[in-house]
């Protein structure tokens, strides 16, 4: 099977399901048999973030590209510990997955983290969530560059849409760096389109949902995948191979 990074250069779009830690022997055997892309292992909503119990939850998963983010407070996450915590956690986690999801704006870990993915070859996405707003096109542009100086492999941009300007914001975003490689996504449902129609034009992972946990705007997986089978040729063709 390709790697999550040899898939992300092939440019066709990779449908990400978000699991916490409620039974991970049943969601990954679940995300294997509808054969989920990219298995995002949401480690902050965890029971516990005591490293041991986090690599049994993580250890299911071995075999399919996974995604470890422990989301921050601050952007919409559930991490309560401190920051020299979080970084031991993302390398205790990192030679078990094949990418990280850390914030732009968690500048006193992010250059920790990013030294680690490289040591290990680990995929490292640096992302920002805005959930009231849809930054003006300069600003996204700002975080872009800032991601790919720190070390990213993908900028993540994922911002509240209030209405058609911000899907225009967010999709000329996509236009404008998809070949250095970003994730950008619209939420709420003023966003939902964004989930289909900027992965189609270059965003590289779309979010969604199996069972009960959807982000806001999130579609269920099974949906998500047919509705991309309609519009991107590329990625039905890689779904039937
Ligand atoms: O940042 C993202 C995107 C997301 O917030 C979404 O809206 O799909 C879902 C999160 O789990 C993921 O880490």
């Amino acid at each position: 099977m390709a790697t999550l990074r040899e898939r992300l250069a092939e440019e066709v779009p990779l449908v990400a399901v978000s699991f916490g830690d409620e039974d991970a022997g049943r969601d990954a055997a679940q995300a294997r048999d509808l054969r989920v892309d990219v298995a995002e292992l949401r480690v902050d909503w965890f029971a516990s973030t005591d490293p041991e119990h986090a690599l049994r939850q993580v250890r299911p998963f071995a075999g399919m590209p996974t995604l470890a983010t422990i989301r921050s407070k601050d952007e919409g996450g559930y991490w309560a510990g401190d920051e020299p915590s979080r970084l031991r956690l993302y390398e205790t986690l990192m030679p078990e997955v094949d990418a990280v999801d850390v914030e732009l704006a968690s500048t006193e870990i992010r250059a920790g983290v990013v030294a680690a993915a490289r040591s290990h070859g680990t995929v490292v996405v640096l992302s920002h969530h805005d959930f009231t707003a849809t930054p003006a096109a300069a600003r996204l542009d700002e975080l872009a560059e800032e991601g790919f100086a720190a070390g990213a492999d993908l900028v993540k941009i994922s911002t509240m849409a209030q209405g058609p300007d911000d899907l225009r914001t967010l999709t000329d975003f996509t236009l404008r760096h998809h070949h250095r490689g970003v994730i950008a996504i619209g939420m709420g449902p003023e966003g939902a389109a964004s989930r289909l129609m900027l992965p189609v034009l270059g965003s590289r992972i779309t979010y969604s949902f199996i069972g009960g946990r959807p982000a806001p705007g999130q579609l269920p997986f099974e949906e998500t995948v047919r509705l991309l089978e309609l519009f991107s040729p590329r990625f039905a063709d890689r779904r039937a191979a």
